[in-house]
């Protein structure tokens, strides 16, 4: 569905040069869902403005459904859905006919424009906005139109840019129920960026992790947390209990890399898989005598696959969790 070959965009502004896409080689195929995942700045827009035709690349290829979008933008528009970061609906109109026009705009006959312009309505939680002009809706029923918008056409690829930034936590899984049912109704492919890492993690089948213009990681979200990232088990004991239990899990050739001692009273250990671990961990002390007070797991996030390969941390950047 998607196919590039260094893609690249260089913005030049007097004589200052910003390499916001450096050389990106990506695929996606047919039915995937796929979420390009970064700071601010990264890059993440740059790249899907040029995926959908709207910005011509400084270098490199990209095909696009069946399309080369550095030869035939416009062709590509066609066979898309976009919906980008900023308002795409016109002040002046009503909600339900901004909808019904959008989905005329791409040929679809009337009745079947008001039909899905009426389901998009309940699915976006519109209801009772229908005939409200679009500026007088508060900014958060304004993305949730945009979002309807760029739904209208069933477009077999839809990009998706923040779609969910400043929604609420009920607006973002309603949002999400209503892309994955479209998805399994009309097997559409996804490509969108985020910058919530618990959304890219959730939902994504696939994550690109994108970081000055280039692509980092990419892979499914459990396998990037595998290999760039690990599970902590914190267990505490009575102090007296500490030195058995590092002894018993020493022992055993599995867990003396991962541990280290935390205070006088904590052991820490950092493993992959750390919920599977725990039983044969407990097993371990128990067959020595001893007996944690407690046991935590914290679990690998993307925010550590970013920490593990960038030094840095995305929420840091200012990129809400
Ligand atoms: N029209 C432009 N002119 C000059 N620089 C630009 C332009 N558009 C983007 N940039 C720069 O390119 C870099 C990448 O920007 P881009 O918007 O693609 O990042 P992003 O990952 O989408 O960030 P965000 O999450 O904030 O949307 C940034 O340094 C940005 O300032």
């Amino acid at each position: 569905m998607i196919h590039t070959e260094g893609l690249t965009k260089t913005f030049t502004r007097g004589k200052e040069t910003v390499e916001a896409v450096k050389g990106v080689d990506v695929d996606v195929a047919e039915g995937e869902l796929v979420a390009f995942l970064g700071p601010n700045g990264a890059g993440k827009s740059t790249t899907l403005r040029m995926l959908t035709g709207l910005l011509a690349p400084t270098a490199g290829s990209a095909r696009v459904a069946g399309v080369d979008v550095v030869t035939r933008p416009a062709h590509v528009r066609q066979r898309i859905g976009y919906i980008g970061q900023g308002n795409g609906a016109g002040h002046s109109y009503r909600v339900l006919d901004e909808l019904v026009t959008q989905g005329r705009f791409y040929g679809i006959p009337t009745a079947e424009a008001l039909r899905r312009a009426t389901d998009l309505i309940a699915s976006m939680q519109l209801d009772g906005l229908e005939k409200r002009t679009v500026s007088t809706l508060s900014g958060g029923q304004r993305r949730r139109l945009d979002v309807a918008m760029g739904l209208m056409n069933h477009p077999p690829l839809l990009f998706l840019d923040e779609p969910t930034t400043g929604m609420d936590p009920q607006s973002r899984a309603n949002l999400w129920e209503h892309i994955l049912r479209m998805r399994a109704e009309f097997g559409m492919t996804i490509v969108l960026t985020t910058h919530y890492l618990e959304e890219a993690d959730r939902m994504a089948e696939r994550v690109v992790v994108i970081d000055h213009g280039s692509i980092i990681a990419d892979a499914r979200p459990e396998v990037l947390r595998l290999e760039h990232a690990a599970d902590v088990i914190t267990l505490r004991f009575a102090p007296d209990d500490v030195g058995t239990a590092r002894s018993a899990l020493g022992a055993d050739l599995r867990f003396a890399p991962a541990i280290a001692q935390s205070g006088d009273d904590a052991l820490l250990l950092t493993l992959d898989r750390g919920a599977e671990a725990l039983p044969d961990i407990l097993y371990r002390l128990d067959a020595a005598g001893v007996r944690p007070a407690s046991a935590t797991i914290a679990e690998a996030t993307l925010d550590d696959v970013f920490l593990n390969l960038t030094g840095r941390s995305l929420r840091e950047e200012g990129a809400a969790a």
